[in-house]
């Protein structure tokens, strides 16, 4: 679970990219996270994993607070950010080693996981090349591998799909699936609305670093009283801001 308290993020002095959101992402549910670009997507995202500091609020994973344990926080989520550029010069099966090592995956359990990963996301042969040669969306594909490794029990997803081929970006929403059914958490920003509206139990909808929507799908039309898609929807709540 994590619970997101007033929390918010000013740069500059001036320029409010979070204002005064309040969230609670619950376990066994697929929540999306969805804005224009620049609404607060990735700066709330850095502030639930301690990347950047909140000016004000409180951000607690499974109960522990980000800032005042961080160290404890982080072992409970895995995150992939939106950019899987990192680590180039080495080769995937050597990122994964050091993902292991880093969260202490036991050695006997590693191969088991990183074969059935690679098989998986189609990754076995390309192991063994360096990350830099990869394409983005084997990137983001090591990435996630390497966050998957040490069965975190929180997901902190930034734009995952973004450069998955359609077999790939399947499989890691069927994952996502199978991760909320065991009672976990899954978190996720997006700009594919038909991703968020097939997979998501609930929406989080930001701008202007406000939350404006937080609620099933079903609980959206209701609000807005018709059938529409849910483009249709967030484009009407973004645009009447
Ligand atoms: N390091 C920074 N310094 C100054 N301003 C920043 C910084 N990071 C983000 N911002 C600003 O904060 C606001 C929110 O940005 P953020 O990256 O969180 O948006 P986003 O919803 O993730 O957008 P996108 O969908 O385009 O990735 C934007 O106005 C952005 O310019």
């Amino acid at each position: 679970m994590i619970e997101i308290s007033n929390v918010s993020k000013t740069f500059g002095g001036k320029n409010k990219a979070v204002d005064n959101i309040s969230l609670v992402i619950p376990d066994g549910e697929i929540i999306g996270f969805l804005g224009p670009n620049g609404a607060g997507k990735t700066t709330t995202i850095k502030m639930i994993t301690g990347i950047l500091n909140s000016d004000s609020g409180s951000i607690k994973i499974n109960g522990i607070d980000i800032s005042e344990e961080p160290i404890k926080a982080k072992k409970q989520f895995g995150f992939v950010p939106d950019s899987p550029d990192m680590f180039l010069r080495l080769k995937g099966i050597e990122y994964l080693n050091f993902m292991a090592d880093v969260y202490e995956v036991p050695s006997q359990d590693r191969k088991p996981k990183i074969d059935n990963l690679a098989e998986r996301f189609s990754m076995a042969e390309a192991l063994f090349d360096q990350i830099q040669s990869y394409s983005h969306g084997m990137r983001q594909k090591i990435v996630l591998m390497g966050v998957l490794l040490h069965e975190p029990s929180v997901w902190i997803l930034d734009e995952p799909m973004t450069g998955l081929d359609p077999k790939s970006s399947f499989i890691l929403k069927e994952m996502m699936r199978e991760h909320a059914a065991k009672s976990k958490t899954v978190f996720f920003s997006t700009h594919v609305l038909e991703v968020a509206e097939k997979i998501c139990d609930k929406v989080a909808i930001i701008n202007k670093g406000k939350i404006l929507f937080y609620g099933s799908i079903e609980e959206m039309r209701q609000h807005f009283k018709g059938d529409e898609s849910l483009e249709n929807m967030f484009l009407e709540l973004v645009e009447n801001e």
